[in-house]
């Protein structure tokens, strides 16, 4: 049978969220791991005044593309950008791209959704699980398909206490609900939403819930896999440890612990906390693109793809981890020495936000005003109380998955393809992941300090220099003119080709 890399070889594959956390990673170790791919095929939109070809670009250029980059220079010959906005019909893919797509895709990785746990429920509706169908739509008209993976989350049934890994009958038929919601304002739906979610959290997981069995619908026309990650942190091991480019979830509450303004969070210290790096579930994803397209199972295969259940870990102990690593390095321009604590007691945990928040904070704006400075803590203090209130939901409390499927993939790789594309989570030394996690974003600090810091040296040891020697003075002209001349060469040379 192929290994995982020589099955992507020659192929063709499409992604959806390919800018996103997920994405990236997913196409950076696509690209690294599997390099005889053929093409990947990116739907990507423009977004905040850039075009889709310049995001794509900078995606290309960022340090998490160092390694790819090494082992392939032209690895950017390999993507190929399709302009596409999920929100629209059709998911405004132009007619050649739709061909283009359908005649060439051997296997869909759908990763695009909207994460934010405030969304207003239509528009969570339109992208979660009208765009999921209408990509699903996409796909069984694509003749070469092989497998379609679906990525959800594994919160998308957190009304139950135990998730095995089937997808359960949906909260509501999805089909109905869309029909009712559309001639709706959005003022009545934002009203009837807690009703609708029910015993769900937020609009997030309920249209996630709803987009597996969407998907599930075509189990017969296409080959479905569905992912269901846990929480989903910074990167493990590869392309390098402690890889992280978003505040979502626990990296904000960790970066506002180290910068000491968060004191006090609700989470209870014995719940498990089911966080799984990002390498892993990317590397599990692939590994089910393998699976899905080498066994085609006769029904979609869901992999609960989490932590809990065989390397467990505990919000008490993130709690001690996380704090002793910013003790001991601390991050700069700190707003007070980090000291965090986690209570799941409500009066207690609203005791110190009163202590250890609100009065800080109060101070500190008192001084920002009385020194002509506009105030700001409190603005700040109310931001993260309204996220983490969000995020309580899943501190306080723990899950039960079954992850035989995750277990039975892994048995299926050769040892070589277990070792590229580990997801083997009995292998996390989770104090030294969460070290990993926490020090990456002082390294960033710290570089930039020594990179300012070497500059200067150059400039001060070069102006020492300069003023002393008559023979590096005019190899300061030389240069300088040098450049001079060029940039007139470029600038006329630009202004003839225009
Ligand atoms: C030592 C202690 C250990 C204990 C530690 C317990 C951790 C317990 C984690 C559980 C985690 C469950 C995760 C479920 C697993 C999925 O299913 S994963 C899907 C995860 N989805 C998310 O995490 C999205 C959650 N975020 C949101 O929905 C939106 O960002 C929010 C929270 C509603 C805020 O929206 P907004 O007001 O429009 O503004 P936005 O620009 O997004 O952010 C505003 C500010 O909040 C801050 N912020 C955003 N997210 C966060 C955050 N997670 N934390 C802190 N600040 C945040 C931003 O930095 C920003 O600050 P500024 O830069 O303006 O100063
Ligand atoms: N992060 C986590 O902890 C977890 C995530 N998941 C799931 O993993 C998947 C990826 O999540 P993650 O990478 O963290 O999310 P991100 O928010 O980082 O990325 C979302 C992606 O979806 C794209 N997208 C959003 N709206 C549109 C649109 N209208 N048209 C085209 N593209 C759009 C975004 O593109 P753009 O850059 O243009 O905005 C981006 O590429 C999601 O399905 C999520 O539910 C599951 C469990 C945990």
């Amino acid at each position: 049978m192929a290994s995982i890399a020589e099955y992507y070889a020659g192929k063709n594959v499409l992604i959806t969220g390919a800018t996103g956390f997920m994405g990236k990673v997913l196409v950076e170790k696509l690209l690294r791991s599997c390099p005889e791919v053929k093409a990947l095929y990116l739907l990507v939109r423009p977004k905040a005044g850039q075009s889709m070809q310049q995001r794509v670009s900078d995606m290309m250029t960022c340090k998490l593309f160092d390694r790819v980059r090494e082992d392939n220079p032209d690895f950017h010959q390999k993507i190929i950008p399709i302009s596409s906005e999920l929100m629209q019909p059709g998911l405004a893919i132009s007619p050649e791209d739709v061909e283009k797509l359908t005649g060439c895709i051997d296997v869909v990785f759908h990763c695009a959704a909207t994460i934010r746990f405030d969304e207003p429920l239509k528009h969570a509706l339109q992208l979660n699980v009208i765009a999921t169908q209408q990509l699903v739509s996409l796909a069984k008209q694509m003749h070469h398909l092989e497998a379609f993976i679906h990525i959800s989350t594994a919160y998308a049934n957190c009304n139950r206490k135990h998730i095995d890994e089937v997808i359960y009958p949906p909260p509501v038929e999805p089909k109905k609900l869309i029909e009712s919601l559309e001639w709706m304002d959005d003022g009545i739906v934002r009203d009837i939403t807690p009703r609708l979610i029910g015993d769900r959290p937020n609009t997030y997981t309920y249209t996630k819930a709803l987009a597996e069995f969407v998907v599930q619908q075509e189990q017969d026309k296409l080959n479905i896999a569905i992912i269901r990650p846990s929480i989903v942190g910074a990167s493990w091991q590869e392309p390098f440890p402690g890889w992280i480019d978003n505040f979502n979830g626990p990296s904000g509450v960790f970066i506002a612990a180290g910068k000491g303004i968060l004191r006090t969070m609700r989470a209870n210290n014995d719940a498990v906390a089911d966080l799984i790096p990002v390498d892993m579930v990317i590397n599990l994803t692939l590994a089910a693109g393998w699976y899905t397209a080498v066994h085609r199972p006769k029904s979609a295969v869901v992999y609960n793809c989490t932590t809990g259940g065989i390397n467990p870990f505990h919000w008490g102990e993130i709690e001690h981890h996380v704090m002793s690593s910013f003790k001991r390095n601390p991050l700069e321009q700190a707003f007070r020495r980090p000291n965090a604590n986690i209570t799941s007691n409500y009066l207690i945990n609203q005791y110190w936000i009163l202590v250890s928040h609100k009065f800080p904070a109060l101070i500190y704006d008192l001084f920002l005003r009385l020194s002509g400075q506009k105030p700001q803590m409190m603005r700040i203090f109310n931001r993260l109380h309204k996220a983490i209130s969000l995020l309580e939901y899943f501190s306080s409390q723990d899950w039960e998955w079954n992850s035989e499927n995750m277990n039975m993939l892994m048995s299926q790789l050769t040892p070589e393809d277990r070792k590229t594309f580990n997801f083997d989570v009995r292998q996390l030394n989770w104090p030294e992941y969460i070290e990993n996690y926490c020090i990456v974003y002082l390294l960033k600090r710290l570089r930039n300090i020594r990179y300012t810091f070497n500059t200067l040296l150059v400039v001060f040891i070069w102006r020492v220099f300069i003023a002393r020697s008559q023979m590096a003075r005019n190899i300061w002209y030389f240069v300088v003119s040098l450049c001079f001349k060029f940039l007139s060469y470029f600038r006329a040379s630009s202004t003839i080709t225009n």
